[in-house]
């Protein structure tokens, strides 16, 4: 079946809407990160550049890393862009875009994210790096979807009863990270963690400056939720939509974290840059050996 032109947008070169890119131009292992600013702070370790392209927040970088070609997509902020470059990214690799029709043979891409987050926990401290065994999500963009398969009703069902979760809320989510990718990041150097993944950075994370939460125990809640062991470690703002819509489009997909703030002690890097240039190196260096 033909996807019509309002449902699959294509500017006039051919490329997807709003990232500005045609399939020739991402490699298959694919790095996200948020800030525009980072992608070329990955690729200025690159042997090679061989193209680049910008519109609003949605930086791409390809090149070669050591032999490897990879791209660096920056996805800005949240989950709702998320929905946009994994749906577009999947339209690059599953979509004969000419044709505009689903292709018989599936691609998969490798998606690895480099994200900065608050931990939870007092002993996750700041400018530690951590792996994202496993998503909680608390925004609700993923219920546009037929999630029933990829998600843990159990570990949700005990979360949304330890927290008294408000049912004028979106029911929370729990996604694993893709099993092969959270078993190569398992390494000394790299706490593995349970992400909790919000709409928002101020009241959506428990943050008051001026107004007051719809329930103001709940980040207390979430810190001291256990299932089976499985603490909630830290929170950001887009792993579990990068692990939902992963699983639902068949991509493999980690998110690694540099810690750069600490919500239980209430502290925050006197440095952050440098934390997430340790975690670009850390993972630069595991996706050679990849
Ligand atoms: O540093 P990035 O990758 O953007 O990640 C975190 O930082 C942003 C908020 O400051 C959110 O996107 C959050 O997930
Ligand atoms: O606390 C934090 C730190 C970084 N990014 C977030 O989304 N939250």
């Amino acid at each position: 079946m033909k996807i019509a032109e309002s449902e699959l947008m294509l500017n006039a070169d051919g490329s997807v809407y709003h990232l500005n890119l045609r399939p020739e131009n991402i490699a298959s292992t694919i790095i996200f990160v948020g800030d525009q600013d980072r992608v070329g702070k990955i690729t200025r370790h690159f042997d090679t550049v061989e193209f680049t392209t910008q519109k609003r927040e949605f930086r791409t970088e390809t090149g070669i890393y050591r032999g490897k070609r990879l791209s660096v997509i920056s996805t800005g902020i949240g989950p709702d862009n998320i929905d946009i470059v994994l749906n577009e990214l999947d339209a690059l690799v599953n979509i004969d875009l000419e044709e505009r029709k689903v292709k018989k043979e599936h691609t998969s891409l490798n998606i690895i994210r480099v994200g900065t987050s608050g931990a939870l926990q007092k002993d996750i401290p700041v400018g530690a790096f951590l792996a994202s065994s496993f998503a909680l999500d608390l925004n609700g963009m993923l219920h546009a979807y037929r999630t029933e398969n990829i998600t843990d009703p159990e570990i949700e069902d005990a979360f949304i009863k330890h927290t008294g979760w408000s049912d004028r809320k979106a029911r929370p989510l729990v996604i694993p990270a893709d099993e092969k990718l959270r078993e190569y990041f398992n390494d000394e150097e790299i706490y593995p963690g349970f992400t909790a993944t919000a709409g928002g950075f101020y009241g959506p994370q428990g943050r008051v400056l001026r107004l007051p939460l719809q329930d103001a125990e709940l980040n207390r809640k979430i810190d001291s939720f256990i299932h089976k062991e499985l603490k909630i470690t830290n929170l950001e703002m887009e792993t579990s939509a990068i692990y939902g819509l992963s699983r639902l489009l068949g991509h493999r997909s980690i998110s690694l974290n540099a810690i750069i703030a600490n919500r239980a002690n209430g502290t925050f890097a006197s440095q952050p840059k440098k934390i997430v240039e340790s975690l670009i190196s850390y993972t630069l260096e595991k996706i050679h050996k990849m």
